[in-house]
């Protein structure tokens, strides 16, 4: 490895916000309107004090690793990868209380590096800790106290489209790519993978196949275990190659295994992924419907009909107020609710986003479709206007976050998926453990919901809920992690998944096995473990070892 690999590109990452979301310069505002409703929701709030750079990189202990070409112990860029994007990570940085540090980062830029650099790992007993954009919520990637030394694995340099075939549709990237330049690359082709998760901005590649995520158009493209193909792994125990074969019965997938393996298998170096051709017309609308459960009952309708959507997306009558109010303005929401209204469709209206994407006929079709479904169940199709507006800013909601924060107020979101049968009451329980889950501390929850994934069987319930933030940071702490507790507990014993979209990480390792029972628990340990001996990958993620009580109590309520 060459001494130049070791330091990040300095203006990539001084761009990068090192305590919150996103690219310094980029703000999302909110209207007086907007703050208004917000203020009537919560109460006023009173913001906590924000720790400086400085302050926190004084705190950065020395590094237990001596000086190397294979990493850099710089104590800035080990501050940079040290928390994701949780709210207990956002509560660490703002607060410069960051615990743990990695005592180095890694900047390898090719698969040849992450041999020399594992090798070395296994023989000093150095942690790996594979980081793609640091985007995750479940504490993916924030270091575990060890007496270990730990290196943060940055795939930031393998970002390039390494192959492109037109023939097989298969394209092959380093896993290190990010949204915006993986599509870039692509489209400079002709082509798309058509993978849109809001964090697109930056998260990669290798992140969303281990992680298993989910693009806002994964209706039209498939989530990202349908378009990985392949790849190439780096494990303990050698490099792993995965063929692209369209289909096979010759025993289990191991594609399968890769897809949420979190880090801990091994490094995902090069990703080949199925891609698409850039379609001839794409446009997105906005629909209303009268009421939530018309929204449900129409959502299964054109899922179970298969219409040729590219997304589909119902928010909740809350949700729909909240958005209203955070992008509209009073003239643009009277104008709208007058309209509505005069169709039948008042205050309890649930806003329904679609995405068409496809050859002209072929939409054309589809929308005509839509609009005869739409119809049976009452709802008012107001067309591409909204759509086109939804789209625009479908990247920068999450700005809105540091926004709110300055005004006092702590965001977080909490997703699962569950069979339609259970939609309903799911939706309503989790929102329901969400909003009362302060009471005690006189605090109220603002809470809003959205279907945001549609499945012939069910759907992905995607629960968004703001709170002011207490005192201090541990208070708030504590707060955010009974609301978390509860409803995370909740969604588990309901049939649902501990999560749809977001991976397990360290926030949802508790409720793992509840979800897999003991038999299968063991078995991907054991399978892990033939891979990474010495558990020298993500420690601490994924599996839980102080879970073991717990994970024995949920195994024998589940398999008895
Ligand atoms: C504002 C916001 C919006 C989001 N929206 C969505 C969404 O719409 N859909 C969705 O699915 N998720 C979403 N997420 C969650 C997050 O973006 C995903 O989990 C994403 O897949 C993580 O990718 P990353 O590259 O940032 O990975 P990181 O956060 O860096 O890492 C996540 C995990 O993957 C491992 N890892 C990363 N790269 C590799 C590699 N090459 N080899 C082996 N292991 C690796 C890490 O060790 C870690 O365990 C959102 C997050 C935020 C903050």
């Amino acid at each position: 490895m060459q001494p130049e690999r070791r330091n990040m590109n300095r203006s990539q990452e001084d761009n990068r916000n090192w305590n919150g979301w996103g690219a310094r310069e980029k703000r999302m505002e909110l209207s007086q309107d907007g703050a208004a409703f917000i203020c009537e929701k919560l109460g006023q709030a009173k913001p906590l004090g924000v720790s400086t750079l400085a302050r926190v990189i004084a705190k950065v202990p020395d590094s237990r690793l001596n000086d190397s070409e294979l990493y850099s112990t710089d104590a800035e860029t080990r501050l940079r990868h040290a928390r994701g994007q949780s709210l207990p990570d956002w509560l660490a940085m703002k607060s410069g209380e960051f615990g743990v540090f990695p005592d180095a980062v890694a900047f390898p830029v090719s698969g040849e590096d992450i041999r020399i650099l594992m090798a070395e790992a296994k023989a000093n007993g150095w942690q790996l800790i594979p980081y793609g954009g640091g985007t995750s919520v479940v504490g993916h990637i924030t270091p575990c106290p060890s007496d270990k030394p730990v290196i943060t694995v940055s795939l930031t340099k393998m970002n390039r489209l390494l192959e492109l075939d037109r023939v097989d549709q298969i394209a092959t990237f380093g896993a290190g790519v990010k949204g915006p330049f993986l599509e870039a690359q692509l489209q400079a082709h002709g082509y798309t993978l058509g993978h849109f998760p809001q964090s697109f901005e930056l998260s990669t590649l290798g992140g969303w196949v281990v992680t298993r995520s989910s693009g806002q158009q994964s209706l039209g493209y498939g989530r990202i275990e349908n378009l990985f193909a392949g790849g190439e792994i780096e494990t303990f125990n050698g490099t792993v190659d995965i063929p692209t074969l369209p289909a096979s019965s010759a025993g289990p997938d191991w594609r399968q295994l890769v897809l949420g393996s979190e880090g801990h298998l091994g490094i995902l170096t090069e990703a080949k992924v199925r891609v698409t051709r850039v379609a001839e017309e794409e446009f997105f609308g906005v629909a209303f419907m009268p009421d939530w459960q018309s929204g449900i009952d129409c959502a299964r309708e054109i899922i179970q009909q298969k219409l040729p959507l590219s997304m589909l997306r119902v928010s909740n009558s809350e949700e729909t107020h909240t958005q209203l109010f955070l992008s509209a303005t009073q003239t643009q929401r009277s104008w709208l609710n007058r309209l509505l209204s005069l169709k039948g469709v008042g205050e309890g209206k649930c806003m329904l986003v679609y995405g068409v994407t496809g050859d002209r006929e072929a939409n054309r079709q589809s929308y005509k479709r839509l609009k005869q479904v739409l119809r049976r169940f009452r709802g008012v199709n107001t067309g591409q206007r909204l759509g086109k507006k939804w789209a625009h800013k479908r990247f920068t909601f999450p700005y809105l976050r540091e926004t709110l924060w300055q005004m006092g107020y702590a965001i977080d979101t909490l997703e699962t998926a569950t069979n339609w049968s259970n939609i309903e009451s799911m939706t309503q329980k989790i929102e329901h453990s969400l909003r009362d889950g302060l009471a005690e501390f006189g605090s109220k929850v603002h809470v809003f919901s959205h279907l945001s994934h549609l499945y012939g069987d069910g759907a992905s319930i995607y629960t968004t809920y703001l709170f002011p933030v207490a005192d201090s940071y541990d208070e708030t702490y504590r707060r955010w992690q009974k609301l978390k507790t509860t409803t995370s507990t909740l969604i588990v014993e309901n049939n649902g998944t501990i999560s749809h979209q977001h991976g397990v990480g360290s926030d949802h390792a508790p409720y793992l096995a509840r979800e897999k029972g003991k038999h299968v628990m063991a078995s991907l340990e054991t399978c892990f473990d033939y891979f990474d001996p010495d558990k020298q990958l993500n420690p601490g993620k994924l599996f839980k070892a102080e879970q073991t009580d717990r994970v024995e109590t949920v195994h024998t309520e589940k398999e008895q």
